[in-house]
């Protein structure tokens, strides 16, 4: 395929166009009733568990979609990848977030270069560092053990690292190295997250890490203003050293706001912010809270589905399949959305995070060559833990909008409950709907067993289920580190190659500039007006009559700003 052709222009992308109208006659039910095609449709790799049996698709929808994936040179993109070379082209970039969890005697280069002994000189001074801090060798400017870690950053600078944390905190071997410590996450502008981050606790014994690709970001750099007047506040100026250090790949503005750069921890602009949680941006603060070793694991895994990516056959390839999958959801049965359910409440913070790596990769509307695209790419990705879901949004789910699902699952919990007397032990309980849950959608519920079961008339319409709602199940075999870090890559894979098939730049982001451009405007006239009274000009009537409102109602900030701090 020319580099300029669209993907919908070829002929395998039509021909999907015209199977989804022949698959969409058919039903789940049917499909499933085919147990030689359930099972091709099981794949396993790693202790990872794939069922895509409950996808509206038969195999001859598998084999149209590889040659779609044939047609959009997806082996060659993903080689490109893992060779270093720019596919973020609009930012003339490698996109190398593989190499962050390569082993250490493996060669990935990047301009000519093995980028893969600096990943690991950086991995081995957090393992020092984070040894010192954990060991209390490293003390605060008043000699008191730094027990405390706030991690100040947002978007990739926030989510990801999130994610494992939560994931990591009821893991019986996480717990063990975390014991006396705790790990926050200050991400919001919000003064009100400030408030909640420091509440409860004291700068004496507390660590800020200033997470910023860029180190220029409006939020961080203001919650990083505040955070260092809140330790020098409390401890003097020359306390900052003790207490604050940073990650960014642009080490000169991490050493003009007063960070020694022997306390900064580099990353590189061949990691995208929402690829970075296994660089420095994740493994520093949580290799401080759990030590990293542990976070060592976590890497592991996700080299492991790297590996998998790179070298297995597509039909045995996890992170292709689901992405292959995805594109088929979205591009030819018209579904725009994706749920991400996993049953496990450590995954709660996994949608969240997935939704940025998946929304500001694939939300785009032109080709990689910047043609407007004839169809939508991107979806819209939501998710909460089951049982919690069920009693929430899954009416929808169920009964109105058709939404594919990913049903993540865990076989052994990281905290095993059982109560004497109990028909089943507490988790079997929550994988009972975990199993539930997607043959409900798939089959659904018909007219005639409702009427069997003598369901009042005027009430069988709105107890009908219609089934037919494709939805896929991952079963993971435990949730410790490395598990985690397998489900991180599968995710990130099969976002990357849902962009590959869709002929996009996944690894840019220009459509969060123009809100940040706007907002620059707005607080020069915020200064403007509150420190020369200057009126609100040169916006539109709405925002005109909004600022004026609230600089009127708000007009008890002082212009001069002295400095005042959460009360907690
Ligand atoms: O890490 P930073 O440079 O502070 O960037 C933080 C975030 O802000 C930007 O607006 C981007 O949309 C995100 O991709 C990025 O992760």
């Amino acid at each position: 395929m020319a580099s300029s052709t669209l993907i919908s222009d070829t002929q395998p992308w039509k021909e999907l166009q015209a199977h989804a109208v022949d698959v969409k006659k058919t039903h789940l039910r049917d499909l499933l009733s085919n147990e030689e095609r359930s099972r091709s449709m099981v794949v396993e790799f790693d202790g990872i568990l794939l069922d895509y049996s409950r996808q509206l698709a038969t195999v001859e929808t598998r084999e149209k979609l590889f040659k779609l994936a044939e047609v959009a040179s997806l082996k060659e993109k993903i080689n490109r990848m893992y060779k270093g070379e720019h596919i973020n082209s609009t930012e003339n970039r490698s996109v190398l977030h593989v190499a962050l969890r390569a082993p250490r005697d493996s060669v990935i280069q990047s301009d000519g270069k093995n980028v893969v002994p600096d990943v690991w000189n950086v991995l081995d001074k957090i393992k020092e560092f984070s040894e010192r801090i954990r060991s209390g060798s490293w003390v605060g400017a008043t000699g008191k053990q730094l027990k405390d870690v706030v991690a100040v950053g947002i978007g990739g600078s926030f989510l990801g690292p999130l994610f494992v944390h939560t994931a990591l905190q009821t893991d019986p071997e996480a717990i063990e190295s975390a014991r006396g410590r705790q790990l926050r996450f200050l991400a919001n502008v919000d003064p009100i997250d400030v408030a909640r981050n420091i509440t409860g606790l004291n700068p004496e014994t507390t660590l800020v890490v200033i997470v910023s690709k860029t180190f220029t970001t409006a939020e961080t750099m203001l919650n990083a203003r505040t955070l260092r007047e809140w330790i020098s506040s409390a401890l003097g100026a020359s306390a900052v050293a003790k207490h604050m250090v940073a990650v960014s790949t642009n080490l000169t503005l991490v050493e003009k706001f007063g960070i020694d750069p022997n306390n900064a921890f580099a990353f590189w602009d061949w990691v995208g912010g929402r690829y970075s949680v296994c660089s420095a941006v994740g493994v520093l603060p949580l290799s401080l809270q759990y030590g990293f070793s542990v976070i060592e694991k976590f890497l592991k895994g996700a080299s492991s589905i790297d590996q998998h990516m790179h070298s297995e056959q597509f039909e045995r390839n996890l992170p292709v399949l689901l992405g292959l999958l995805s594109v088929w959801n979205v591009s030819f049965l018209g579904y725009p959305a994706r749920a991400i359910l996993p049953y496990s409440q450590a995954l709660e913070k996994f949608a969240p995070h997935i939704q940025q790596v998946s929304m500001e990769s694939n939300g785009k509307g032109v080709s990689i060559d910047g043609v407007p695209l004839p169809f939508e790419a991107g979806e819209i990705d939501f998710g909460e833990p089951g049982t919690n879901g069920q009693h929430s949004f899954y009416q929808l789910i169920h009964q109105g909008r058709v939404i594919p699902c990913d049903f993540i699952g865990v076989v052994k919990s990281q905290q095993p409950v059982y109560l004497s007397g109990e028909v089943v032990s507490n988790h079997d309980e929550l994988m009972s709907n975990f199993f539930a849950q997607p043959d409900a959608l798939a089959y659904g519920k018909t007219s005639e067993q409702l009427k069997k079961e003598n369901v009042p008339p005027h009430l069988v319409s709105h107890k009908t289920f219609s089934g037919n709602r494709p939805s896929l199940s991952l079963l993971l075999p435990s949730l410790n580190a490395y598990n985690i870090g397998q489900l991180l890559a599968i995710y990130e894979h099969r976002i990357a190659v849902e962009g590959f098939i869709w002929g996009i730049n996944s690894f840019d982001q220009w459509g969060v500039e123009l809100g940040k451009s706007l907002a620059t405007q707005v607080r020069k006239q915020l200064n403007a007006s509150r420190t020369k009274g200057e009126p609100v000009q040169g916006f539109n009537f709405s925002t005109t009559s909004m600022l004026t409102r609230y600089l009127k109602a708000s007009a008890d900030v002082p212009a001069d700003l002295p400095t005042r701090l959460p009360k907690t």
